[in-house]
């Protein structure tokens, strides 16, 4: 019997997505799926705790997501996991003896230092044989990114680790912060190609082997809108809280809170906006990330808000909810800032410790 390694060709392709919480990997994601090729890929999503959101915000045929959790320390326990998924879905999603997918994208958490993620997927035995690491791509918030790479070694681990750097949110940047960046990206990271990737215009991605890169002007592909604008976004008066069913906390070394909350009832039109406007009060550097997804009362579709930093998004439907759960989840990633005054703040009791 051989024991032979398949040649790098037959072995499915797997990109790695990362960059720093709320840098704009999902949007990517969702843009790269619109495109017909990508049909048939598999998308692994790593996510912080029970009520992760991300897999259900990513706009892909839910058969073909699947969510591993991070429970302990942010990119440790993926490992372990990550080898069973990729191990599992040669069999598990295949129909008629025929695999259903013909790559792989990986969208690790906010806070995942791909290191150990591509030495797994770069030596583990049995994933050689049938997977090899074609990218790694990281996604890098040019409003946030400097001060990001300043305070945050997270990132700049997964800037180092990229062989593509995908620049996000130049609509927003302001005169001097891409050449700023951008200059601080070359010291770190020489080798990586970098990308502008404004949000909803025709974007080239890297999606070829790297080797095959050179012309930007390839595979430019027109992505969809995932998310319309919502119209009524009216701020009312504060003073209102919302009503809790659930929460969970969890803390993490460096002063990193992550916690989260679900409610059972819709939410009214007005608690949500005058909600949103405490987050707001709450926007700064402490807040790293906040998303959540609301069912609001008389709305079919499900409401995203997202928070990173000082930015508060206005909030945005959803075209369909991506399960049966109807319920409204909240998740917060912050830095030196204790789920106790984020609650406070928005009139929320504490949860009991026991
Ligand atoms: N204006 C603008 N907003 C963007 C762009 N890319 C992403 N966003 C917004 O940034 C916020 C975070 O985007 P996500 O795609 O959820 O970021 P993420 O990296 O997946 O976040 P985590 O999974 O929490 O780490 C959302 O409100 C997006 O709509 C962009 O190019 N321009």
């Amino acid at each position: 019997m051989s024991t032979a390694m398949p040649a790098n060709r037959a072995l499915i392709p797997v990109t790695l997505l990362t960059g720093f919480l709320g840098s704009g990997k999902t949007t990517l994601l969702n843009q790269w799926l619109q495109q017909p090729d990508m049909a048939e890929t598999l998308v692994i999503i790593n996510e912080f705790g029970e009520r992760a959101l991300d897999h259900r915000l990513v706009a892909h045929s839910q058969e073909n997501v699947v969510k591993t959790l991070d429970n302990g320390c942010m990119c440790c326990n993926i490992r372990g996991d990550l080898v069973q998924t990729l191990r599992n879905s040669v069999w598990r999603f295949a129909r008629g003896g025929q695999r259903q997918f013909k790559q792989v994208i990986i969208e690790t958490t906010g806070l995942a230092d791909p290191a150990p993620i591509i030495q797994t997927l770069t030596t583990h035995p049995q994933l050689l044989k049938h997977f090899r690491l074609s990218h790694v791509l990281t996604t890098v918030d040019l409003i946030h990114g400097l001060h990001t790479l300043q305070e945050h070694p997270q990132a700049q681990r997964q800037m180092m680790m990229a062989d593509t750097l995908l620049l996000t949110k130049s609509d927003q940047a302001q005169d001097g912060q891409y050449e700023a960046l951008r200059s601080q990206l070359i010291a770190l990271n020489p080798a990586a190609s970098q990308y502008l990737c404004p949000l909803n215009t025709e974007i080239q991605v890297a999606w070829t082997e790297p080797t095959q890169r050179s012309d930007p002007s390839l595979n430019a592909f027109q992505p969809v809108q995932a998310f319309q604008p919502m119209n009524s976004f009216q701020p009312v008066a504060l003073g209102h809280s919302m009503p809790s069913s659930s929460q969970a906390s969890h803390q993490h070394g460096d002063d990193l809170y992550t916690f989260g909350l679900t409610l059972e009832a819709p939410v009214t039109q007005a608690q949500l906006n005058q909600w949103i406007e405490q987050m707001k009060a709450l926007a700064g550097p402490r807040l790293l990330r906040f998303k959540g997804l609301f069912n609001v009362a008389g709305c079919e579709q499900p409401v995203v808000v997202h928070g990173v930093q000082h930015v508060i998004s206005p909030p945005q439907t959803l075209p369909t909810w991506p399960d049966d759960d109807r319920r409204s989840s909240l998740t917060w990633i912050t830095h030196q800032l204790p789920q106790s005054e984020v609650f406070a703040a928005l009139s929320l009791p504490m949860p009991s410790s026991d």
